[in-house]
């Protein structure tokens, strides 16, 4: 069984795109600019904005943190939406999910400047990526792809069971995997929670991308030997005995799975720090195509 190991991975990407930075800097140019929007004090998303923000420190990049209230209203935020749109010494940036109940997610990701979507969840990177164009690409399954792809996982002909259809992992993961292309070139199940027997479907599958956020739902019985295993689910779950006051837990029985496994990632240190690596690739690309289009 070899462990895909996210953290590894996305340090070793990070380290690439610092590499990337200093030469553009030594050339005179202006280094990736991400900003991110965070609504509220949810602790999973303050977290994870922090690991954005960090991150950008880490390797070169400009970022700008826009923290605020979980009072803002939707025509508040839209307005906020507007000006990062006409910031022009902003490359790109994200809206932090989920946002709270009051504010419509769909309203305001249709109104982020597709140019500056490094999250891809606007409908034309979306389609541009069905469509196999020059796109970005959703953070979390594009780092899925990336570690497949450095692990030399073989794809092609294979049958990839996806679970969970949502809009930022399942739904772009099935897309992406039947893509042509290496990796890709995938024979695609995409299965939900309305889908029955789905023990059927994951005992045949050669690869298992599972994004349901339940935890340790995936059990040795549901998988094949040399299986290929993708956990994203991540679960905190209350645990007193933590300093931090939880665990996280995957979809995925790991112990259980792995002993059947040819590859696995672990939870954590597996998908979710790919996640940061991906947007950190996305917001360099925006930088390249905004330099590009300046010229
Ligand atoms: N605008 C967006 N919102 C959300 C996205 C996204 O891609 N764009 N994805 C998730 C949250 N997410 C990034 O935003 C994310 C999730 C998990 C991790 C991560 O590194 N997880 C660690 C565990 C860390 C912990 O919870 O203590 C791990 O798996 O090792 C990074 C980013 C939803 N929202």
């Amino acid at each position: 069984m070899q462990l895909l190991d996210g953290k590894k991975t996305s340090n070793d990407i990070k380290n690439e795109i610092a590499i990337e930075v200093q030469s553009i800097k030594a050339a005179g140019g202006k280094v990736p600019h991400l900003a991110a929007v965070l609504v509220g004090n949810n602790g999973a998303s303050l977290t994870y904005v922090g690991s954005k923000v960090k991150s950008c420190q880490e390797i070169g990049f400009d970022s700008t943190l826009v923290a605020l209230p979980e009072t803002i209203t939707e025509d508040e935020l839209l307005a906020k939406i507007k000006e990062l749109n006409e910031d022009d010494n902003l490359d790109g940036y994200i809206v932090q999910l989920p946002l709270p109940k009051h504010i419509d997610e769909q309203k305001i990701l249709l109104a982020i400047d597709p140019d500056k979507d490094v999250d891809g969840f606007h409908p034309t990177n979306f389609g541009r990526m069905a469509l196999e164009m020059e796109s970005f690409i959703p953070a979390t399954p594009f780092g899925i792809m990336e570690l497949l792809e450095r692990y030399k996982v073989e794809t092609s002909g294979k049958h990839t069971v996806v679970i969970g259809r949502s809009h930022i992992v399942g739904r772009p993961m099935s897309i992406l995997m039947s893509r042509k292309g290496n990796p890709g070139d995938s024979t695609v199940t995409l299965t939900h929670s309305r889908t029955k027997d789905l023990a059927e479907f994951t005992k045949n599958a050669d690869i298992i991308i599972t994004a349901l956020g339940v935890p340790e739902f995936l059990k040795a019985d549901m998988v094949k030997e040399g299986v290929t295993v993708i956990d994203v689910g991540i679960t905190r779950v209350d645990d007193a005995s933590n300093p931090k006051g939880y665990v996280i837990k995957g979809d995925v029985d790991f112990d259980g799975v792995s002993k059947k496994a040819s590859f696995i990632t672990p939870v954590p240190g597996g998908v979710g720090p790919m996640t940061i690596a991906m947007l950190l690739k996305n917001t360099l690309l925006a930088r390249k195509m905004r330099s590009a289009r300046n010229k």
